[in-house]
């Protein structure tokens, strides 16, 4: 990670807990960029400086559906990319409405397809307000789960587990990215936290089993054990699909408490971001100067 994170700032933050994600996926883009323009024309309080949208915000959510919907991207960090004239529609539309709105916006993921290797992959690409693609994240930890009579998921019988960890720095923030599942492997926020990353979003799916459990648990563990602020965008619920999502949306803040949370339906939840509660966790409860790496390893280095 580079050395020298931008210092934390006050900023406004918008999770689109996006609804109606049916199998027309230009009708799920075009519903996508409605709610980005909404989220950004916010009346009623601050504008957000940065939108998020859900995992798997095009295609309905199943391993069987990846091949079908995923597209290819074809960015690779440090080389030169112009999203407007990328094969991805819905790349072309997130970047189109990240310099519309003037907004940072974290692209929810997609599907998609790496054309070299045939690979598919669960992936969150991040805009700046000028729609440049700064950051793309490749879900590390794919979503292979069997809890009988409850629910079995395997993404692995379509999708590839990436092999980066990745953030992207603002001018309010440096942030780190994960995409749902990979919530549950602690390591990554705190390498990402070590390298100077303040806040985390993650693009998530929860669903009725493990999501009454562990959505609210996990995000509070990440933001507490790391004195970071956690965010996780998830999609509505919807019982007419295979996938019911647990939606509730939520972001958690360095002290564990809990700054704002969705319901189950579409909804955009809006929240400050105030670097003083995470500079006063840091001073008042000092874990991140305590730590005894000669009596265990640090993950990070
Ligand atoms: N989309 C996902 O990765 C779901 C993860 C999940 O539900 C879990 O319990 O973990």
């Amino acid at each position: 990670m580079a050395s020298s994170a931008p210092a934390l700032r006050s900023f406004n933050l918008a999770l689109i807990q996006l609804g109606q994600i049916g199998t027309d996926k230009t009708k799920n883009i075009a519903h996508a960029r409605e709610q980005v323009l909404k989220a950004a024309s916010r009346e009623d309080g601050p504008k957000p400086q940065l939108i998020v949208l859900p995992e798997c915000f095009n295609s309905p959510y199943g391993a069987t559906h990846f091949p079908t919907y995923a597209e290819t991207i074809g960015y690779k960090p440090g080389e030169p990319y112009d999203p407007a004239k990328s094969e991805s529609n819905t790349v072309r539309m997130l970047s189109s409405v990240a310099k519309e709105t003037g907004t940072w916006l974290v692209g929810g993921s997609i599907p998609e397809r790496e054309v070299s290797t045939g690979n598919l992959y669960n992936t969150a690409t991040v805009y700046s307000p000028q729609g440049e693609l700064v950051a793309l994240h490749r879900k590390v930890h794919l979503f292979d789960i069997d809890i009988p009579g409850k629910i079995t998921f395997k993404e692995s019988e379509t999708l590839t587990g990436g092999d980066s960890l990745n953030y992207f720095d603002t001018e309010f923030a440096r942030i780190g990215l994960g995409i749902c599942y990979d919530v549950r492997f602690p390591e990554l926020v705190a390498i990402g936290a070590r390298g100077g990353c303040q806040v985390f979003i993650y693009p998530g799916a929860f669903n009725m089993t493990t999501g009454p459990l562990h959505w609210q648990l996990l995000q509070t563990a990440r933001a507490v054990d790391n004195q970071v602020f956690f965010g996780m965008c998830s999609p509505a619920r919807d019982l007419s699909v295979g996938y019911h999502a647990w939606g509730h949306s939520l972001v958690v803040d360095p002290m564990g408490t809990v700054l704002a949370e969705a319901g189950h339906e579409e909804e955009i939840v809006h929240v400050r971001i105030d670097p003083q509660v995470f500079e006063e966790a840091r001073a008042g409860i000092p874990v991140t100067t305590q730590r005894r790496f000669d009596v265990y390893p640090d993950v990070s280095a």
